[in-house]
This record gives C-alpha cells, structure tokens and sequence, in this order.
C-alpha cells in the first residue's frame, strides 16, 4: 500500500519509578498521503507518545514508523510539529519567528522576506509582524506557531493539542484556518485531540485510543461533507458514538489511577 505514514507494530515501554509503562502495544496504522487524521483518546492512552514517535523525538521500543517507505530515527524537515504551548523564540519578533527556520536552511534574505510575508497573510497576521510573542493573545500566537511550520513546507504535520489551551470561539476560527490551509496546501496530518467535537469537525479519519496499554480501540472514517456542522443529526449520532468509546477508556484511567492509589 502506497502509505505516507506507515506504523508498524510499534510498542513503546517506559520505565518510572521502578514500575514498567506500557504506554503503546502493537500499533499498526497506514496513513495516505492528504489525510487529516485525528488521534482521540483520554489523558494518558499513549496519543502523545505516538506522535513523538511519528516525529522521531522517541523512538518506539518496538517495531517502526517509516515515512515514505524511510525507517524514522531522528526529527527530520519532512515532519513540522506544532505543540499545544506555541513554542515561539520570545525574543523574536513574529516575523522573525516565522523566518527563522528559512535563515537556519541558508535561503537568500529577498527569498525569506517574500515567502514570510506570504505565510503571514496566509495567517491573518500581516498586521502583527513586529511584535513581540509576550504582546500576542493565545490564539495569535497559535498562528505564528504554524506559520513557522509552515514556513518549512514540510509534506506532513504533526500536531499535538495545538488548540487545547484556546477559547471556544478562537479554537473554532483556528480550526477553520486549519482546513483551509489544509486543503489548500495537500498536508498529511497528525492531530492529537481529547475533545470528541474537535476530531468530528477536523478529521476524515478518527483513530479511539485504548488507555494503557495504548492500543487502536477503533479506526472510523469520517464521511460528512465539510464545513460541518455541530449542530447537525449526523454529527449529533457520531459525537454520541464516540463519546461511548471514549468514556470506556476514561473509566479504565480511573480505575487504575484507583488502583495505584491503593498500592501507594
Ligand atoms: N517519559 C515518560 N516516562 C514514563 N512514563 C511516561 C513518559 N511519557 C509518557 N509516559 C506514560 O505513558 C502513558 C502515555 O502518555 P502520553 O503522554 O502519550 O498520553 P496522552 O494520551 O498523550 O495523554 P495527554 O492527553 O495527557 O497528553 C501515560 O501513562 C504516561 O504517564
């Protein structure tokens, strides 16, 4: 199968505390190039260690992520990553920011400027060039931290909560963004989530993580057409769907957050 993304049988163990954590078992995940796909799973059910593994900041300990058919062993420029906490240079400015990656790959000073400020009208951020991260809300700050991605042109993007800490009404207009960029730019993406409306909305694909070990409980395609609607029955019956699923998994966390309560 012609994969962009191919996880293969990746498990990944941690030690802590003199305890072993299986925080992903047997993992097998084919993912064509362009799809939005949304990792949906509660706290602690491995979505984050997945995603580091795809990115090569942690290796599996077990089995392989390949990315078009290369084995993965380090970050690489084909895999731009957005964290939930921005992640900006404080001490740049916005365009520098997005800049910054160009300069590091050696690009000409004309060729920077040109392609930064077609990233920052991409994001609505024209207006904001010269300031600082400290004097940007969340949400704008937010957009600096994919235009900076995007500024790399990676093929794939790699995105763990990156609307987590926003308000509803910036969330949604980020998630917008998202889509039209998306589909303007034919990105594969990896997007973690714990909100069950957030992948509906995004994702054509929604893989439900099991809680530890972190194994694929389902793997859901999402068919309704886009922009989609919240409100709408469809949406309504898949939230519902998912929110089952979902809530299994949160009711395992509990109990074995309960569990080793006792043993402590
Ligand atoms: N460096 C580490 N050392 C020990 N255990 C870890 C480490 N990183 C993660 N874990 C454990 O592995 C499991 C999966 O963690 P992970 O952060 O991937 O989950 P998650 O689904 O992303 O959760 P969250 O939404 O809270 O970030 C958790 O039980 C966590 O405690």
């Amino acid at each position: 199968m012609d994969a962009h993304i191919l996880i293969d049988k990746v498990n990944k163990t941690f030690a802590s505390e003199g305890r072993q954590v299986d925080a992903l078992h047997g993992i097998d995940l084919a993912i064509p190039r362009g799809q939005f796909v949304c990792l949906l799973g509660p706290s602690g059910c491995g979505k984050s260690t997945l995603l580091n593994a795809i990115a090569g900041f942690a290796p599996p300990s077990a089995g392989r992520v390949l990315v078009d058919g290369v084995a993965v062993g380090a970050p690489g420029p084909e895999r731009g990553m957005v964290f939930q906490e921005y992640a900006l240079f404080p001490w740049m400015t916005v365009e520098q920011n997005v800049g910054f990656g160009l300069e590091i790959k050696g690009l000409a000073r004309a060729a920077i400027d040109a392609r930064v400020a077609g990233l920052l009208r991409m994001l609505s951020l024209e207006d904001f060039a010269r300031r600082y991260p400290k004097d940007l809300s969340g949400g704008m700050r937010q957009r600096v931290a994919i235009a900076r991605v995007l500024a790399l042109d990676s093929p794939i993007l790699l995105m763990d909560e990156p609307f987590g800490a926003l308000d509803a009404l910036t969330r949604r207009n980020l998630q917008d963004e998202l889509l039209r960029i998306w589909a303007e730019l034919k990105k594969t993406v990896v997007f973690v989530t714990h909100s069950i409306e957030e992948a509906i909305y995004l994702a054509d694909r929604i893989v439900v993580m099991t809680y530890r070990p972190g194994t694929v409980k389902r793997d859901l395609p999402v068919e309704l057409p886009r922009l989609r609607d919240p409100a709408a029955p469809a949406f309504n019956a898949l939230k519902r769907e998912l929110g089952l699923l979902v809530m299994e998994e949160q009711q395992r966390h509990h109990e074995a957050e309960m569990r080793s309560a006792a043993v402590d």
